[in-house]
C-alpha cells in the first residue's frame, strides 16, 4: 500500500580507490540522488579525494563521529568546507554530543548550506544476539526507538535505521525525522555482513525517505542497470 512518500537512492561507493569511486559516480549519475563516502574511502584517500569522488552530486558524507562533545563538534567544524548534504553520528554517543553536533551545525555551516544531522540508532549489521552481547538487553526495535527519540529531542534532524524499524519509529516520533536506510537487498542479493534487510520496494513501501545501497550496485556486474533496476522498483512501490 502506499503512504504517499517518495523514496530516493543513495549510492554508498566502498572503495578504497578514487578513480573507481568516480567511475561508479558517473555510472550511478541518473537514478542515484546522492553519492555517500564513509570511513573506507575517507581513511584511503582523504577528504580532499571526497569532494573528487562526489563531484557535483549531493554527498551523504558517513564519518559516523562517535566521541566527547567538544571532539564531535571539532571534527564537525572541519567538515564544513565539503559542504555535505547528510553527516552521521553514532545516537549511542548520547544527548550531549548529538546538541554539540547539532551546536556546531549550526554555527559552522551557512544557514542556507546545513547538512542534514543523521544519528545512526543500530547498526543494520546486527541482530538482537549482537546487540545483548554490546549490554543492551530487550529488543533491537525498543533500542532503535529509543535512540531514535533521544537523538530527536537533542537536535537531529533524522535516524539511519533498517526497514524494520520505520514503522515503530513513524508510530512513534510521526513524519518529522528523516528516515535513512541501509540494509537493502535486491530480491536473490547476497547478504553480505547485512542481517536486517529487505528489498527496495519493501523499504519503500515502509515509508523510508532514503534508501542507501552499496555492493548490490557497486558489485553488480553492470552498476548502471543495478541503479537502474533499483530506482524502478521505488517508482512502481510508489504507484
Ligand atoms: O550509516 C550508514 O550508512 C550505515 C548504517 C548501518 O546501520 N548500516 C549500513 O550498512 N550503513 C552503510 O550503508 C552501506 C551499505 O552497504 P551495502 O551493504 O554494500 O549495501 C555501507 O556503506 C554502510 O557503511
Amino acid at each position: 500500500m502506499s503512504h504517499g512518500r517518495s523514496t530516493r537512492l543513495i549510492v554508498a561507493l566502498d572503495t578504497k580507490d578514487t578513480a573507481q569511486a568516480v567511475s561508479w559516480r558517473e555510472q550511478v549519475a541518473g537514478p542515484a540522488c546522492m553519492v555517500k563516502l564513509g570511513l573506507e574511502f575517507t581513511y584511503a584517500c582523504g577528504l580532499d579525494a571526497v569532494r573528487e569522488a562526489a563531484g557535483g552530486s549531493p554527498l551523504f558524507l558517513d564519518l559516523k563521529l562517535h566521541d566527547i562533545p567538544n571532539t564531535v563538534a571539532s571534527a564537525i567544524g572541519s567538515l564544513a568546507a565539503l559542504r555535505p548534504a547528510m553527516l552521521t553520528i553514532h545516537a549511542s554517543g548520547g544527548r550531549a554530543m548529538i546538541a554539540a553536533a547539532r551546536k556546531a551545525i549550526d554555527e559552522t555551516f551557512p544557514a542556507d548550506a546545513r547538512p542534514l544531522l543523521l544519528a545512526v540508532t543500530v547498526l543494520t549489521s546486527m541482530d538482537e544476539a549482537a546487540l545483548h552481547e554490546t549490554g543492551v538487553e530487550g529488543s533491537v526495535v525498543a533500542q532503535v526507538l529509543r535512540l531514535g527519540a533521544l537523538a530527536m529531542d537533542s537536535g537531529a534532524d533524522g535516524l539511519v535505521c533498517s526497514s524494520h524499524e520505520i514503522a515503530p519509529l513513524r508510530a512513534a516520533l510521526g513524519d518529522a525525522p528523516v528516515l535513512v536506510v541501509p540494509g537493502i537487498r535486491p530480491a536473490g542479493s547476497a547478504l553480505g555482513d547485512q542481517k536486517r534487510v529487505m528489498t527496495p520496494a519493501q523499504a519503500s513501501a515502509a515509508g523510508a525517505d532514503w534508501i542507501v545501497v552499496g555492493r548490490p550496485i557497486t558489485r553488480a556486474a553492470d552498476p548502471a542497470a543495478a541503479a537502474a533496476a533499483i530506482a524502478a522498483e521505488l517508482e512502481t512501490a510508489l504507484s
